[in-house]
């Protein structure tokens, strides 16, 4: 607690992604000139206040406190030669957590390799995905927000590329809204089965961020530049009609059935021979793969930058502080 122990604030402001001190130091900042008895307890009411309201706001949760892989926030299951990767954080919308990135990618991994015919991606609860968890931004290592956003553009990258990779047919059931990168990976899914209930939205903007997922050419070519812009610039959250008219979304289905087709769908599929369908699905993708991956590399790179930008920052401030939601 400077203020109450050093008088007046004599540091310089700490970046806006670090939020903990940041807070602090505004709050030092704010009380100029008082009396550091009053200070004192100006900063044990603020501090309190914090704590209060830290569960749901800005609390910085250790990496060790994660949950690891094989706890529930990601459920893995094989069965009828379908592989099934759900995410599984209902509470939350399903928002990504940076240990949810890398059971993804290891999921995906072991896929690749085992008996399965088809791998499917879906949401349990009433979200697919609410996108990157953005809480994440909070996890400041001891490099500073720089490394942040490098080691975060690795991530990235290294997510992205494994489904630009993935050999098998690759299967989205989308059983409610997706939002940010949930929605723009599905440019990379062979097969995309979408509830009626379900919203597809890319608010990158409002965000001050910017495409990933291979968005900036994958939604162009499907859905065509002017379409792709509503999405990507925009921020035009589509319906699951509307999504599935331009391209994105291979079927919707009444809610109500969803589930019930869905998976009498995608059993019959996976009884079809697994090497024929593997290799028609390289026919289809393995021209585009190198093209894929460079615009993943520069898509993720140009994030890096607009991760450190006072756009994004102030949106990641807002949406944690209660004060934003798309
Ligand atoms: C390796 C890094 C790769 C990063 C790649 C770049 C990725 C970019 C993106 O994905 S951009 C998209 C980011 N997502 C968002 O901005 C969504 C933010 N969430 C919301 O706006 C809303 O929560 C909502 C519209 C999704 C749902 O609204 P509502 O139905 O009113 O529910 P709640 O807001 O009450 O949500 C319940 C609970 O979940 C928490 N939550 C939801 N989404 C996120 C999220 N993306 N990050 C963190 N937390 C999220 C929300 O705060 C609530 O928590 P609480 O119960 O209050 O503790």
């Amino acid at each position: 607690m400077p203020k109450a122990t050093e008088g007046p604030c004599n540091v310089p402001k700490p970046g806006v992604l670090d939020f903990i001190n940041k807070a602090k130091w505004d709050a030092w900042n704010a009380l100029g000139s008082l009396p550091k008895e009053t200070a004192r307890h100006n900063y044990v009411d603020l501090v309190s206040s914090l704590s209060a309201s830290s569960e749901s706001s800005i609390q910085v949760t250790p990496a060790a406190d994660r949950k690891q892989p094989g706890s529930d926030a990601l459920v893995v299951t094989s069965q009828d030669g379908i592989t099934t990767i759900t995410l599984n954080r209902p509470d939350k919308k399903n928002a990504l957590t940076t240990q949810m990135y890398h059971d993804i990618m290891l999921a995906l991994e072991a896929a690749s390799k085992d008996d399965s015919a088809i791998t499917v991606l879906t949401g349990n609860g009433d979200y697919y995905c609410s996108g990157n968890d953005l809480t994440n931004f909070t996890d400041i290592p001891p490099g500073g927000v720089e490394e942040k956003a490098r080691s975060g553009a690795v991530l990235l990258r290294d997510f992205v590329d494994r489904f630009i990779d993935f050999p098998k047919p690759l299967v989205a059931v989308v059983n409610g809204p997706a939002v940010g990168i949930s929605v723009t990976i599905l440019g990379l899914f062979d097969i995309v089965y979408a509830t009626d209930r379900a919203t597809f939205h890319t608010p990158f903007s409002h965000l001050g961020q910017s495409p990933e997922g291979c968005s900036s050419y994958t939604f162009p070519k499907i859905m065509g530049p002017s379409k792709a812009t509503e999405m990507l610039v925009f921020g035009k959250k589509l319906t699951a009609r509307e999504a599935c008219t331009q391209g994105l979304v291979t079927e919707v289905f009444p809610d109500s059935t969803f589930q019930k087709e869905v998976w009498v769908r995608l059993k019959a599929y996976s009884k079809l021979p697994p090497n024929a369908m593997r290799i028609s699905k390289q026919v289809i993708r393995n021209t585009e793969k190198e093209k894929l991956h460079a615009i993943n590399a520069e898509e993720s790179n140009i994030l890096r930058e607009r991760w450190l930008s006072d756009e994004c920052m102030n949106a990641v401030v807002s949406f944690l502080s209660k004060k934003a939601k798309l």
